[in-house]
């Protein structure tokens, strides 16, 4: 299996070297040269399975055989083994035809833990073989950093920086980030806006000395890796509601794109998904580029689901390559627009080819309050922000085309990470679970620097140097 650019400039890459590529020279993200498909039969044969043996059916095809087979079981056995709950992803329903999809019950409690830790052991594993450090990076609006840091700060091969916009993250988030106390990790408050950060993060690959220098590795869902081990929670959830034997739709709350985009690969792969709902809080780029075509930046707004706060959504990059028939030249025409005009209008095809797949709806910060507050008044569940901004989707899905479809919304974070908005919108203060437990009182280690990317090199390539010197001595 060889991996291609959006941007069609870059030579195609094999699964692990795209793994530890980050973005493709041509600035592009990598996609897989085609998909595989996974037929009725072999869908259905997944009911009753764990989701390890899920995980390793779903993603052994994009891997070409480039890991030895029992090594990927037990990295699989591995990254799932410290979940708290038994099936990794449960399925809870709220109503008739309406689920959430528990992605929380990993070390982090946010659903990025689920590729997470099993990016960090793909990347150990790859960097072992070729006998090579790397220097990690990372962008977060709170849960990607927190995850990272999780699962590669006890890593011998790599030194790890994640970026997070300064006073913008939950305190959990940010506590959970800056209070490791591993040698090998950096978290850096940079003052400016998650897309700052992110956009920082692309220029460090974008600048090849430096990204070969510093063998930049990146934990972001530019990494293909993410968004594969993200596609197979959509295949669990649907089996275990009577797929594929019956059409299932799933309403995604959506930021980077990433997460509704395996649901996407999830539905090119043969999985029986009807609708891809995207669910955004009030920065709503995405559902106003689905309406009128036009893509176009805006300002960000602080908001109670702040791991949402996102602007530039770098994976629908990845669906505009799709859309417009793997188009590579029309995608860098886009982006060159989008860099110097801030937004770029969608030609009628792909937006039709979008649409046909995907429904957008903004949820405003009232809405996303009464959501939650409905929720545990009616049933005592207390759904996040960030699932209550998907509750609310939900809703308007409904109201648009009906209930036959079961809905399953994908609860993408526990609610103690957002203690004040539960709070408010309660009066209940959901507690940390056991493992949590001492965080708020910890001491804090971070750095402050200004939105400006010669700082956030010298920031990176001093630390790395300091760490060398250290070895050394
Ligand atoms: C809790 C939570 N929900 C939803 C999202 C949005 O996911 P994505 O960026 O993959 O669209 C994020 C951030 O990624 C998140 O941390
Ligand atoms: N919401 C994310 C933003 C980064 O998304 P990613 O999936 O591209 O890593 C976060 O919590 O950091």
């Amino acid at each position: 299996m060889k991996y291609v650019s959006t941007r069609g400039e870059a030579a195609p890459l094999s699964f692990t070297q795209t793994l530890l590529a980050g973005l493709a020279p041509d600035g592009g993200l990598y996609l897989p040269e085609s998909y595989p498909r996974l037929d009725a039969e072999r869908i259905a044969s997944f009911s009753g399975k764990s989701y390890t043996d899920v995980t390793e059916a779903v993603i052994s095809p994009f891997i070409g055989g480039e890991i030895v087979p029992a090594a990927l079981r037990a990295m699989i056995d591995d990254a799932y083994a410290g979940f708290r709950h038994p099936a990794v992803a449960p399925l809870v329903q709220l109503d008739d035809n309406l689920f959430t999809l528990e992605l929380f019950h990993g070390p982090t409690l946010a659903f990025k833990d689920l590729a997470m830790q099993l990016l960090a052991r793909l990347v150990d594993h790859a960097l072992k073989a070729r006998g090579q450090r790397a220097t990690v990076v990372g962008a977060t609006s709170g849960d990607t950093g927190a995850a990272a840091i999780e699962a590669f700060s006890g890593l011998s091969q790599v030194e790890v920086f994640i970026l997070y916009p300064h006073q913008r993250v939950s305190e959990v988030q940010r506590r959970q980030m800056t209070t490791t106390g591993a040698p090998n990790v950096h978290a850096i408050a940079v003052e400016g806006s998650f897309d700052d950060a992110q956009s920082a993060v692309k220029a460090l690959f974008n600048n090849r000395p430096l990204r070969e220098s510093l063998n930049l590795c990146g934990v972001n869902s530019i990494n293909w890796a993410r968004i594969l081990a993200q596609t197979v929670y959509y295949f669990t959830a649907a089996v275990a509601l009577g797929a594929p034997h019956r059409p299932v739709s799933f309403v995604t709350p959506t930021g980077n794109f990433g997460d509704i985009f395996a649901g996407w690969i999830a539905k090119r792969m043969g999985l029986p998904i009807d609708r891809l709902v995207i669910a955004a809080n009030s920065n709503d780029i995405l559902p106003r580029a689905l309406e009128s075509g036009a893509y176009a930046v805006g300002e960000v707004h602080a908001t109670q689901s702040p791991s949402m706060d996102i602007q530039v959504s770098s994976n629908f990059e990845r669906l505009l390559f799709e859309a417009q028939g793997r188009d590579g030249a029309a995608v860098r025409a886009w982006m060159a627009q989008l860099s110097q005009s801030r937004g770029f209008t969608i030609d009628p095809a792909p937006l039709k080819a979008i649409r046909a797949d995907f429904d957008a709806f903004s949820v405003s910060e009232p809405e996303t309050t009464a959501e939650i507050a409905r929720l545990w008044r009616e049933s005592g569940y207390l759904a996040d922000p960030h699932t209550a901004v998907g509750l609310g989707a939900a809703r308007r899905e409904i109201a648009t085309r009906g209930a036959a479809t079961p809905l399953v919304v994908l609860g993408t974070a526990h609610a103690a990470k957002f203690p004040d908005a539960i709070e408010a919108a309660t009066g209940v203060r959901p507690a940390l679970p056991p493992h949590l437990h001492g965080l708020l009182e910890r001491a804090e280690q971070f750095s402050i620097i200004p939105n400006d990317q010669g700082a956030v090199e010298r920031f990176i390539r001093d630390a790395v140097a300091e760490q060398s010197a250290q070895a050394a001595s």
